[in-house]
């Protein structure tokens, strides 16, 4: 199969701290009375791109979103364990959440722009942080849109409303906007789901050139996908982690009965 981007394969066993982005330590999560999230331990590692497979409700998106504290808006849900990024445990109750996904972006499967023109949606963090200098703006804005491989689309229009765009258009000024904010991770949950093929391509692609500059996690149903783009893979079912390793080794020669299963499309 033909990867998008050649990488040095690293043990994520065995990842020293430098070249970890995420840390995940005996990390446990309940929304009510259901154990969601079991004994997960993990180490994701810098500027590479980890997909994250499993079966429907195995809890791949309660887990990525752990990583930016997205599972604190619904009160059911309680955690324990460590999750370290940047040396700091952003389990921490005193964690500062909006830092937090300043830092580590998020991108849906649907896209979601606000409903403002391209520029603003955009600028929109920048100015919650407080930057007001237009030249300021604007140079931010073009660098991400740029980043995001939609600037040469939109740079005549950057003041029409983000809803006259394509689906795939929306989900790249998305994904700039996550971008603006110069995020050391990005994640994203299913990002092409909702996208035609070709568009789903373009994305992946962006993706490959992206992980020079972050390191990203994906969340995806489409293993073809998985191995395209990812670089390492983690396969979880009923919410525990089955088998995390480079994605050459886990499509090709998967060590656990269960991850064979399901990538042979035995159940799920
Ligand atoms: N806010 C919530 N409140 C209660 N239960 C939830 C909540 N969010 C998720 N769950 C439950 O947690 C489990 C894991 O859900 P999650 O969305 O993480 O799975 P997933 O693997 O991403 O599934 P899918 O592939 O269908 O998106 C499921 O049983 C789901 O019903």
């Amino acid at each position: 199969m033909l990867k998008l981007f050649d990488y040095d394969r690293q043990d994520v066993a065995n990842l020293s701290d430098d070249e970890t982005a995420i840390a995940v330590n005996q990390l446990n999560l309940r929304f009510g009375t259901k154990h969601v999230l079991q004994n997960i331990n993990m180490r994701i590692p810098k500027n590479r791109i980890t997909a994250l497979i499993g079966q429907s409700g195995c809890g791949k998106s309660t887990l990525l979103g752990s990583f930016n504290r997205m599972n604190d808006l619904y009160p059911s849900c309680h955690y324990d364990g460590e999750i370290i990024i940047k040396g700091r445990n952003i389990n921490y109750k005193k964690e500062n959440v909006s830092q937090l996904r300043t830092q580590v972006g998020m991108v849906f499967q649907r896209p979601n722009p606000f409903p403002m023109s391209i520029y603003e949606n955009v600028c929109y963090g920048l100015r919650l942080q407080g930057i007001k200098v237009r030249r300021q703006l604007d140079d931010a804005a073009e660098q991400a849109l740029k980043e995001a491989a939609l600037w040469d689309e939109v740079k005549d229009r950057l003041f029409e409303s983000a809803n006259t765009l394509s689906g795939g258009q929306q989900q790249r000024l998305v994904i700039a906007r996550a971008l603006a904010l110069k995020p050391d991770i990005l994640l994203l949950d299913e990002p092409t789901s909702a996208l035609d093929p070709l568009t789903t391509l373009f994305i992946e692609e962006l993706m490959a050139g992206l992980k020079k500059r972050c390191t990203i996690v994906i969340v995806t149903h489409n293993m073809q996908q998985a191995a395209r783009v990812s670089d390492y893979t983690a396969f979880l079912h009923q919410g525990r982690l089955i088998e995390y390793t480079d994605s050459d080794t886990l499509f090709t020669m998967p060590e656990k009965k269960q991850t064979e299963d399901y990538i042979t499309g035995r159940y799920g």
